[in-house]
């Protein structure tokens, strides 16, 4: 069973910890420090201004079966038709990249991120600009928010045209199997399925229980 280990283990996580190709990927306009939300951590915060609709990523980890996953703190699950629920799992720092240190917003008035899944590969959006000084922090909230809902429908749209596009056209000819737009997990949230309620300890406990799909 998947458990939810935000509990800190005690540890300051530091610089030092960090890997090298974590600090090289870091974009222009972040760096990271402590955060501000949990002592122990580092946090990615903003030292350039970031415009509001900026999308980072992908969130990289190691691929793995639910059942594989210890903490839930560093993966994203994601829907695949043929092989049910999958994690991308960052816990082991040297497998993820920088991503992996934008932490938990504990209210939605702090969040300034939200995840966005296209072709079964996470990337973080942002939802407003961001100044600097602040600490970039996400979190999932999918339809609850209707600034979150209208930024989903636009990729959406922006996916539908590309994949009719002459050259997207073209490609599919080409490669069937490879080429097609997909828009997963966080979209469907959005969409017709209804979404279960799971209960889970969430870090700021200020979340007491979060959607997710089924
Ligand atoms: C990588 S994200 C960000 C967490 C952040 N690093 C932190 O400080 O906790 C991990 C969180 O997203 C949740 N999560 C993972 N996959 C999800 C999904 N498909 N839908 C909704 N929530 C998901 C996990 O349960 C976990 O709470």
């Amino acid at each position: 069973m998947n458990q939810n280990t935000t509990e800190s283990s005690g540890a300051v996580e530091t610089l030092a910890d960090v890997p090298e190709h974590v600090l090289k990927g870091l974009p222009e306009e972040v760096r990271l420090f402590p955060s501000a939300v949990d002592k122990t951590r580092l946090g990615v915060w903003a030292t350039k201004s970031i415009l509001k609709g900026k999308k980072f990523g992908p969130f990289l980890g190691d691929k793995k079966k639910r059942s594989q996953v210890k903490s839930n703190v560093y993966m994203w699950e994601v829907y695949y038709p043929n092989l049910g629920w999958m994690c991308v799992d960052a816990t082991d720092p040297k497998k993820g990249n920088w991503l992996r240190y934008v932490n938990w917003a504990r209210s939605g008035k702090e969040q300034n991120l939200f995840p966005l899944e296209i072709n079964r590969t996470i990337y973080y959006k942002t939802l407003k600009p961001i100044e600097p000084g602040q600490e970039l922090l996400v979190w999932y909230n999918g339809e609850d928010n209707a600034e979150i809902a209208a930024a989903l429908e636009e990729e959406r749209a922006q996916h539908r045209s590309k994949r009719h596009s002459p050259k997207a056209r073209k490609d599919q000819v080409e490669d069937p199997a490879g080429s097609s737009s997909h828009l997963g997990p966080f979209r469907n949230l959005m969409g017709k399925k209804k979404p279960r309620r799971v209960k889970t300890k969430e870090r700021g406990q200020q979340i007491q229980s979060r959607t997710r799909l089924i």
